[in-house]
């Protein structure tokens, strides 16, 4: 361990045990190189490696420690005790933006060497500040599908009595850690760093950067002094695991993990509410999502009433499975329109949630999320696509995102605070329960009946980490009030995304598009989904320009999703391209037009940098399903990122009935032609395990 890191190891440490008012420290914090090296997960010439970049991992590690005081604060301290941890933090986390930069990694590469230290059953454990924006996928993919296996158990003592003796752990602390039967722990810190408007660090962090600069000069002249640099730059290893994940997808390992581990986050449903429940709470209403927003005060304060019911009944409810929604649904439907835009904590219903404080809001709106949401049949009539993409590209593509915009959010999210007073936040009604909750589980055994709930419990922290996601995510849209996105879409004349589609995608996070593509379309795109699969078996030896000929892609691009281990989704899936087969052929290119048409117009209401992707799917008919996830972490497009913001869902399933499945969570009809567009980071959905051919074409926007 070099000395500069390993200062600071022990420097916070002993600020550790100070803030732990006397306890031994609860929380180890290594720099990553030394981490590496010592667990193993790293040999000394990545190592080497990475301590070029120790200014970052030195900044990490005096940010964790004051991190873990404030865990400290906020857990149960006999908890935390029995707790030893060792952290990774992921270290491209921008602690501030002008040293987030020093990275010679990007995020995706950390990704890798995060995902890589998994996999060589190196990696305990997470610490994660409160900007999810900042985790990378394959972060969260770790943590929701592999973190904390219960073979776990004693992991860190085990592999790393080496790195301990090294590091001159207070024996108070070994010892905990050597009787304690789980030694991971998931820490969603709220940090000090974080506290300020976007990024920035307040004061002290900053006094301390200085300090740590000052130090880091220091050493990066006696590691260049070293040859580090030269070794930097050859650290072909993993230059290897590069290249290795890129090729598996378009965008690399964070995607190739997406595909096998379910996006942004893929976990079991483990618990849900009946949602025939809640329907008897809430009065069914006639409104469209578009005018949900404007209720008068009255009903206000009964959807807040009802809300609270919902929240309480949601807590109480304990193991109801997966209970379907027995009423018809277009009845249910309806009244899932202002649930959904309610449990999304939505930014025009704010005053809905009025009587949450922003971290029981967040709760409630986590909760149904995860667990309830579903989403109503909108009440446009449908389109008559057909208009060229000119007719929408007009002036308002080069709309930028103002500071006057910016300065708008910001009002609009003190306003939102301001409206959520003290006085109506009963702790023992929300935050305290998830506390407590969240304790409990914590606490619970890792074994394997319980690593279910563990990830459900991962989950939840990471998606907790945004306090109102709502008001969050919908920072990707481009006016801060919806109306002004309306009258953007009638005065460009918008095909698709019309006024009152962009009301909703605005004031519940979503709108549906029924007649996306025509009867027709879909016909032919799910009849070459059929014979796809049915021809990729005869096709396998044939050269790459004869399946073109043919319009085929090339069999290895098809990814069966299927597997052993199961993996998140049951589907086989294949990227869509434009300009090669088959999105470059009939039937796909009709469609992948028609949706270059959705992002032209999804561009004047929504800050969009020109990312998108395609992907087509196809569950056959024995069940497959895709467990419940959400497309992207939150983004709340203060970055330019490839996180996806938009996801657009078009089902190609004809003659669509109950009886074939495959309904997604958000409990839509995957009716033919159908398009239901949303905010990526926002909402959970899944696939029903489906018993007939279930074609899906999506497209996601960044
Ligand atoms: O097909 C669907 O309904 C959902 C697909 C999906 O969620 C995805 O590909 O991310
Ligand atoms: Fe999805």
């Amino acid at each position: 361990m070099d000395g500069v890191a390993r200062g600071m190891a022990d420097a916070s440490m002993a600020d550790g045990e100070q803030k732990g008012k006397g306890s031994p420290c609860k929380l180890l914090a290594l720099p990553g190189s030394a981490f590496g090296l010592v667990m193993g997960f790293l040999d000394a010439r990545e190592a080497q490696a990475l301590r070029t970049s120790c200014r970052v991992f030195a900044l990490v590690t005096a940010h964790l420690m004051r991190a873990a005081s404030a865990c400290y604060d906020v857990h149960d301290a006999d908890d935390f005790l029995r707790r030893p941890t060792i952290a990774v933090v992921h270290p491209w986390v921008a602690l501030c933006k002008r040293y987030s930069s020093l990275s010679p990694y990007t995020a995706q590469e950390w990704d890798i060497l995060v995902q890589l230290a998994f996999l060589r059953g190196k990696l305990s454990a997470l610490l994660l500040y409160r900007s999810t924006q900042q985790i990378g996928s394959m972060v969260v993919d770790t943590l929701c599908m592999k973190l904390l296996p219960p073979e776990f158990s004693d992991l860190i003592l085990q592999s790393s009595e080496a790195c301990i003796s090294a590091l001159d752990i207070p024996p108070a602390l070994l010892d905990a850690a050597r009787s304690c039967q789980r030694q991971v722990y998931l820490g969603a810190v709220n940090s000090s760093i974080h506290s300020g408007a976007g990024n920035d660090v307040d004061d002290e962090d900053l006094d301390d950067v200085d300090d740590v600069d000052e130090d880091l000069e220091h050493a990066d002249g006696e590691m260049k002094a070293n040859g580090t640099d030269d070794l930097m730059e050859d650290s072909s290893s993993m230059g290897d695991w590069r290249t290795d994940n890129a090729k598996r997808s378009p965008r690399g390992a964070s995607r190739q993990s997406r595909e096998q581990h379910g996006d942004a986050m893929s976990i079991p449903r483990t618990r849900s509410r009946s949602e025939g429940e809640e329907d008897e709470d809430m009065a069914p209403s006639d409104e469209t999502g578009a005018k949900s927003g404007h209720r008068g005060q009255g009903q206000e304060q009964q959807q807040k009433c009802q809300q609270r019911q919902l929240h309480k009944a949601h807590d109480a409810s304990t193991d109801d499975g997966d209970v379907e929604m027995a009423v018809s649904e277009s009845a249910a439907e309806q009244q899932q329109h202002e649930k959904l835009a309610a449990s999304a904590g939505s930014r025009s219903t704010s005053t809905g949630t009025k009587g949450f404080p922003a971290a029981a809001a967040t709760s409630f709106a986590s909760r149904s999320n995860s667990r309830n949401s579903t989403i109503s049949k909108e009440a446009v009539a449908p389109q008559n696509i057909g208009c060229s993409s000119s007719s929408v590209s007009s002036g308002l593509k080069n709309s930028t995102h103002s500071k006057n915009e910016d300065a708008a959010f910001r009002e609009q999210d003190k306003l939102q605070s301001a409206s959520v007073g003290e006085n109506d936040f009963d702790p023992e009604d929300a935050e305290s329960e998830e506390v407590a909750e969240r304790l409990a589980i914590l606490s619970g055994s890792s074994r394997s009946e319980d690593f279910y709930h563990q990830k459900q419990d991962a989950l939840n922290a990471i998606v907790n980490l945004v306090e109102n996601q709502f008001a969050f995510c919908s920072r990707v849209l481009r006016f801060p009030l919806w109306n002004a996105a309306c009258s953007v879409a009638e005065a460009t004349q918008n095909k698709i995304l019309t006024s009152e589609r962009v009301a909703s995608l605005y004031t519940n996070g979503f709108c549906i598009i029924d007649d996306f593509i025509s009867e027709g379309a879909v016909r032919a795109v799910f009849q070459r989904c059929v014979d796809f699969v049915k021809m990729t078996n005869s096709v396998l030896n044939l050269p790459a320009d004869e399946l073109e000929k043919l319009g085929l892609p090339e069999p290895s691009s098809f990814f069966m999703m299927r597997g052993d281990p199961p993996s998140a989704r049951g589907d086989c899936l294949l990227w869509l391209n434009r300009e090669v087969p088959p999105g470059s052929k009939p039937p796909f290119s009709g469609v992948m037009d028609q949706f270059t048409l959705l992002y032209e117009e999804l561009g004047s209401v929504v800050k969009l940098q020109g990312g998108r992707e395609a992907q087509l799917a196809f569950y056959p008919d024995q069940g497959e399903s895709y467990r419940r996830h959400r497309d992207a972490t939150p983004d709340d497009a203060t970055k330019i990122t490839d996180n996806r913001r938009i996801s657009a869902i078009c089902y190609c399933n004809p003659n669509w009935d109950e009886s074939h499945g495959g309904k997604p969570v958000l409990d839509l009809r995957p009716l033919p032609g159908r398009l239901v567009v949303f905010l990526s980071g926002l909402l959970d959905h899944e696939v029903r395990p489906s018993f007939h051919g279930r074609v899906a074409i999506t497209n996601w926007f960044w």
